[in-house]
């Protein structure tokens, strides 16, 4: 049996904005193991974006049921908003690597000391942070600071910072949408790569209908009602 990392039910999320009110997520639910990965699709505003926020804590959803690991955030059972946060914050320190279509960089750090943070705060060892960027196609990129190098270069420092935590889940909005052909298939295999090896769940939003399949399980957020 596949050991749960991830359990959602009946998640609801609604967006206001003056009297009108748009209905993005209705009544979802989804279950991922270690070591699997989930693509999600749908046009362009389906809440492909807005689910990857929830599932990382930094949107809350108006209703629903969402168990990471050990921690569970229950709409009907809420805890503190302030402790519910901190539980969320921690999560993410150590256990939820992100990569959204903003790159998440410190700019006054280069791209190397930002990954070599991310591993530190996450409670790993720096010493193959290099090692990754090697990987990701931009060693010779290490000194560069994050405003001189190019919006896919950062993206994939992102993945480097991601795979130096070492987290359990990772959350990908587009991780190679901005990467030509060829870099993107390089770092598309060592996403997959990394989460072979170390089992971790993924769960990665794209409009790629190519790397949807390479995917264990999908999940198509077209059908949500719009209003
Ligand atoms: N803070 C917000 N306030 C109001 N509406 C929002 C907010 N954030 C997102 N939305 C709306 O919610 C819907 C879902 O947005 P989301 O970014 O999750 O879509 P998406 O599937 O990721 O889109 P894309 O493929 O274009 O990235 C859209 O209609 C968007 O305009």
């Amino acid at each position: 049996m596949v050991d749960l990392l991830l359990a959602v039910r009946g998640l609801n999320k609604q967006f206001r904005s003056g009297t009108q009110s748009v209905s993005v997520l209705s009544d979802l639910s989804l279950q991922l193991g270690r070591g699997e990965s989930l693509a999600l699709t749908g046009r362009s505003g389906s809440g492909k974006s807005t689910l990857l926020n929830i599932l990382c804590g930094l949107e809350k959803p108006d209703a629903g049921r969402i168990q990471v690991l050990e921690e569970v955030f229950d709409s009907r059972k809420p805890a503190g908003s302030r402790q519910a946060e901190a539980r969320w914050a921690a999560l993410r320190r150590r256990q939820i690597g992100v990569v959204f279509q903003e790159a998440n960089l410190m700019p006054a750090l280069s791209l190397l000391d930002n990954v070599r943070l991310r591993a530190r705060l996450a409670g790993q060892a720096d010493d193959k942070c290099e090692d990754w960027m090697e990987r990701l196609g931009i060693g010779e990129l290490a000194d560069r600071y994050p405003d001189q190098v190019s919006g896919g270069q950062r993206q994939r420092a992102a993945l480097a910072m991601v795979f130096a935590m070492k987290p359990a889940l990772i959350l990908a909005d587009e991780p190679t949408g901005s990467l030509d052909r060829h870099t993107a298939e390089a770092v598309t295999r060592q996403l997959f790569d990394l989460q072979a090896r170390h089992g971790c769940g993924l769960i990665l939003a794209t409009h790629d209908a190519e790397l949807a399949t390479r995917c264990n399980h999908h999940l198509d957020l077209g059908h949500q009602p719009e209003t």
